[in-house]
């Protein structure tokens, strides 16, 4: 579909394996106050000169002091990827950890790892992340 966002946002789907994920980190935020204490995939926006995949893995150095190797796109409806909000649109990509140990280095409240089969769909997700939670899980699922 063809539609343009003003605020390009990444994310990333963090798992604690690509081969066999069973584990998700996930990062909850503080603010917003209409997001607040809502889990998200840890990411922020792309900043000017950056593409996609350098602003995501520079966001996971700064919010969780970890290196990342990033893999495969969870491929959204639009080429800015998801719609999060009339002016945001957010990529998203599948993750390993390389190197450090992740923690709440920004403004998160935590960050911690769910199980992926049996806790995904009953996480206080942000909304807008519904349809990525459910293409993340079919991808995974294969
Ligand atoms: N990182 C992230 N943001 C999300 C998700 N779902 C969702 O609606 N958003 C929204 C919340 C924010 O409005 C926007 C991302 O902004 P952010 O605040 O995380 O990014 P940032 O750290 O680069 O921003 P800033 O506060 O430094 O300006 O996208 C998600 O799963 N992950």
């Amino acid at each position: 579909m063809s539609k343009q966002f003003d605020v390009q946002v990444v994310g990333a789907a963090i798992l604690d394996s690509l081969e066999n994920p069973t584990k998700i980190l996930l990062s909850q935020r503080s603010g917003p106050e209409s997001l607040r204490g809502k889990w998200e995939f840890p990411g922020g926006k792309v900043e000017a000169g950056e593409t996609c995949q350098e602003a995501l893995v520079r966001e996971l150095v700064e919010e969780l002091g970890i290196e990342t190797k990033l893999s495969v796109e969870i491929p959204g409806p639009f080429e800015q990827g998801w719609q999060l909000t009339e002016r945001h649109a957010m990529r998203v990509w599948c993750a390993e950890i390389s190197a450090g140990e992740p923690r709440a280095l920004e403004r998160q409240l935590a960050v911690q790892w769910f199980d992926v089969a049996e806790t995904l769909k009953e996480i206080d997700w942000i909304p807008a992340d519904f349809p990525i939670v459910e293409a993340l899980l079919a991808t995974i699922q294969r």
